[in-house]
């Protein structure tokens, strides 16, 4: 999978993206990331990539034409056609559906505004898609766009070393993840349940879908609503219930 990203701080995603699982991804040829800064493309002395809104009010827009000759060298360095992501508050949520949609793809550019924002011809020609992290306004949409490559790298096949943990991980089937333990056994903190100790795999299971019902109903009860649960699945929901009310 290859990845541009756009953004004045090329620098900044290559950090992000160089440490555990996205960084061993990109050792392992997983994933190549490619860094386009629109100031390469700006005209003038000064490199002029931002300038006024029009309409007045207060802040800078990112200019239409240095973005569209960076994008268009983007588009120039590999045949393959890239998709193209617009990280903006005004964008659909990214949830794990979508990061799989996107994992899936043989090529993202992921375009990060600074100031107020990109001039709304430049996404209009070219965004194939606006994606927000969360309802917050940040600086600038490096960290969501080192949000999407994190998230997309763990996905491609032999990034992670256990393939199945992507599989178990939250919100793979929608639900919040179980909660996890390991040494020691007996801990001032409290003490490993002994179903996890067991050995007993269906026990096991049956335990970790339990939890992760149970702390999806208590903590993101928006991830169950519309959702029609399996009897099973219903049944332990009604028995973690149970057993956390007495
Ligand atoms: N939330 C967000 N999810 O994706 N991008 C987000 C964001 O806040 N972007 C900034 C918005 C103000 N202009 C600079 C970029």
């Amino acid at each position: 999978m290859r990845i541009d990203v756009v953004s004045l701080f090329p620098d900044f995603i290559e950090r992000c993206a160089g440490f555990g699982v996205t960084g061993r991804a990109r050792e392992r040829g997983l994933v190549s990331l490619h860094a386009w800064n629109p100031r390469d493309y700006a005209e003038g002395n000064y490199r002029k990539v931002d300038d006024r809104t029009f309409g007045g009010g207060p802040g800078m827009v990112m200019l239409v034409e240095p973005l569209r000759r960076c994008l268009a060298a983007m588009r120039r360095a590999d045949p393959q056609p890239a998709h193209v992501v617009h990280l903006s508050p005004q964008g659909r949520r990214l949830d794990q559906r979508k990061v799989r949609e996107l994992a899936a793809r043989p090529r993202l550019a992921l375009l990060c505004g600074r100031y107020e924002g990109v001039d709304e011809r430049l996404v209009q020609a070219e965004v194939d898609e606006e994606l927000s992290i969360g309802d917050y306004v940040l600086s600038g949409g490096e960290l969501a766009a080192a949000v999407v490559v994190d998230a997309v790298a763990r996905l491609q096949d032999g990034a992670l070393n256990d393939a199945a943990s992507a599989a178990q991980d939250s919100f793979e089937d929608g639900l919040l993840d179980c909660p996890h333990y390991s040494h020691p056994v007996e801990h001032p903190y409290g003490t490993v349940p002994e179903v996890l100790r067991s050995g007993n795999h269906a026990a096991i299971a049956r335990w970790r879908r339990q939890q992760a019902l149970g702390r999806t109903w208590e903590r993101r009860p928006d991830l169950l609503a519309g959702r029609d649960l399996s009897r099973q699945d219903a049944a332990l929901l009604e028995a973690y219930l149970r057993g956390r009310d007495g």
